[in-house]
């Protein structure tokens, strides 16, 4: 038996090498696809590699009747319809750690480029001014670092932030209180938070409970002068009620990496803002994390299809 391994987004070549020296595999590696073009070539594949540029929808998986796994060289799973998938008795599987330090770093770079005006005074400088008086910053130490989110990413942020002598505090109602001490993190409810932090960096998981909840009622209950971090999914924020505490001077700026939808459509009313600041979705785009998490992700296919040892499902009901 050939399986064919379907891979329609960009991953790093050392997964596609992985793949073709194995016997038994048959590796199709097209590069990004549309959602037309992946439902198109989906009929053959029994399994498929994807990152966060491809969904995983019903339409996908009644177009790939062979397909029995779909690993996602990532963390989130959100681009894939996990219960349409368990009704199709298709795995999913993720790489968690993998870009782990690449998106710790990414948020770090992001909260001192909004803290100190450099993509502002990047852009100045290249207009041809030489304007001193328009970007003076805060530090970043003594200040509150609120982490929304302690997770992997999470903790390796609020390291980072040591280093900085910041104060870090946690919310997330998922783990142990106890879970931040030996960060020296205090983990603290959602409104101590609100009321407390300088800077606030998303890193929950997007759930029911999590969309949406960086809204009006949320920044009404911060700091005067918050700056708020996103680099875990955009659909954490409600962006009009972001724009409109930017614009009242409620938040003093806001950098973000992830959008609702990616990439963001022409009215989002965050693009263009001078306090708001942007990455498309590069968090995890490191040389170092992108060969980590698609050599991990190959490893899987090749332990599911050819091993029937499937690691890291997060559909568990699949294996039922
Ligand atoms: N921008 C990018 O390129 C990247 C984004 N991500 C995203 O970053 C996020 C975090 O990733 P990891 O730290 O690896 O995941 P993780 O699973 O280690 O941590 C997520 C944390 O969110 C917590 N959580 C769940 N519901 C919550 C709630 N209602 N309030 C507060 N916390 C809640 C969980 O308890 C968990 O501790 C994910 O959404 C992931 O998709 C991850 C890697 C790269
Ligand atoms: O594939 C990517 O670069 C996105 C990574 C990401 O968002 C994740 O791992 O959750």
């Amino acid at each position: 038996m050939i399986y064919t391994v379907l891979i329609p987004d960009n991953v790093d070549q050392k997964a596609v090498d992985l793949l073709e020296g194995t016997e038994g595999l048959n590796v199709v590696y097209t590069g990004k696809l549309s959602q037309e073009e992946l439902a198109a070539q989906a009929g053959e594949a029994h399994a498929m590699i994807i990152r966060s540029g491809v969904k995983i929808t019903p339409e996908v998986l009644a177009a790939a009747p062979n397909l029995k796994a779909v690993a996602r060289a990532g963390v989130g799973v959100d681009n894939v319809d996990l219960d349409a998938a368990t009704s199709h008795g298709v795995i999913v599987m993720n790489t968690p750690g993998g870009n782990t330090i690449s998106t710790a770093e990414h948020t770090f770079g992001l909260m001192i480029a909004l803290a100190r005006y450099i993509p502002q005074g990047d852009a100045s400088l290249r207009a041809g001014r030489w304007d001193r008086k328009s970007f003076v910053g805060v530090e970043l130490k003594d200040k509150v670092l609120g982490l929304i989110g302690f997770g992997r990413i999470g903790k390796a942020i609020a390291r980072r932030a040591q280093a900085f002598d910041m104060t870090v505090i946690a919310y997330d109602p998922y783990i142990e209180p106890s879970a931040g001490t030996e960060l020296g993190v205090e983990l603290v409810q959602l409104d101590a938070l609100y009321a407390q932090a300088d800077f606030i960096s998303l890193h929950a998981l997007i759930t029911d409970e999590t969309r949406g909840m960086l809204n009006t009622e949320a920044f009404a209950k911060m700091k005067d002068g918050v700056r708020i971090i996103n680099a875990s999914r955009g659909a954490l924020i409600n962006d009009a009620d972001l724009a409109a505490a930017i614009e009242s001077g409620k938040v003093a700026g806001a950098a973000l990496d992830v959008y609702e939808p990616e990439p963001p459509t022409e009215d989002n009313p965050l693009i263009g803002m001078e306090s708001v600041i942007h990455t498309p979705h590069l968090a995890a785009s490191t040389s170092d994390a992108q060969v980590t998490v698609a050599v991990e992700a190959a490893q899987l296919i090749i332990n599911t299809l050819l091993h029937d040892s499937p690691q890291n499902v997060v559909n568990s009901a699949v294996l039922t």
